[in-house]
């Protein structure tokens, strides 16, 4: 842990429930905690076309700015504020909204790919991976995306089949081996209680 400031990374396929033990966290510490979502950094596409921005493999890690989420992440743990960018999935693009983020004592920092990059993991103190059967996520992922993502199911099926589920193959699964804690979804209260308490104890320190 660096400068005061203890950075949690939260990995995991797509649908295992990332996002919902980040905002369970986020929300148990509003105002302790500062959210990095690496969804937000995918590379801007302004100068591709839509039906182009639609082939695009959004789960190799060539498809995210991971250089400029490092840059904010640095900023937030040496007490920066950054604006971080808003990414709107049924453009496939970057929106023109940012957010702005102050530094906190605790930065979680979530995405399918965390843990893949070596810089971006090594600034993790605590790196945790969570786990759900394949099945589960699709199904999960086919109702967020029809719902949230303004997606379809033909669309979501052969996206799955030729770019989702080889690269959480190739690049998010051998991921869980480099975690710290693996845990078993992201509605686990045990493992929530876990994290949390760690997080508290951190606090506490002050
Ligand atoms: N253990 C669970 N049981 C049932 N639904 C879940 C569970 N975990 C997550 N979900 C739901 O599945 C969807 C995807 O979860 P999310 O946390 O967004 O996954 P991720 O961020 O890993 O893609 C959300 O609608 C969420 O409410
Ligand atoms: N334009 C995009 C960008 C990303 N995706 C998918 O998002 C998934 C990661 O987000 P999770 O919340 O599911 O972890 C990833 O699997 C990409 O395929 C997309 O569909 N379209």
């Amino acid at each position: 842990m660096s400068n005061n400031v203890m950075i949690i990374g939260i990995a995991g396929g797509t649908g295992s429930g990332k996002s919902t033990f980040t905002n369970r966290l986020r929300d148990a510490f509003p105002d302790d905690v500062a959210v990095l979502y690496h969804d937000n950094y995918y590379k801007c596409q302004d100068d591709v076309p839509f039906e182009e921005r639609k082939k695009v493999n959004y789960d190799h890690p060539d498809s995210l700015e991971t250089d400029l989420m490092i840059q904010h992440l640095e900023a937030l743990k040496n007490g920066i504020a950054v604006d971080c960018p808003v990414y709107d999935y049924s453009m496939h693009n970057r929106s023109d909204k940012t957010i702005h983020i102050e530094p906190k004592k605790i930065i979680l920092a979530e995405g399918i790919l965390l843990l893949e990059d070596p810089r971006l993991r090594n600034m993790m103190d605590i790196k945790i991976y969570v786990e759900a059967d394949a099945d589960e996520r699709i199904l999960r992922r086919i109702v967020r995306d029809v719902k949230e993502r303004g997606r379809d199911l033909d669309n979501i099926v052969e996206q799955y089949l030729t770019t989702v589920k080889p690269m959480h193959y190739l690049y998010v699964e051998p991921t869980r081996a480099l975690a710290d804690v693996v845990i078993n979804s992201g509605m686990n209260d045990v493992a929530f209680d876990v994290v949390r308490s760690k997080i508290q104890l951190i606090l506490e320190e002050e």
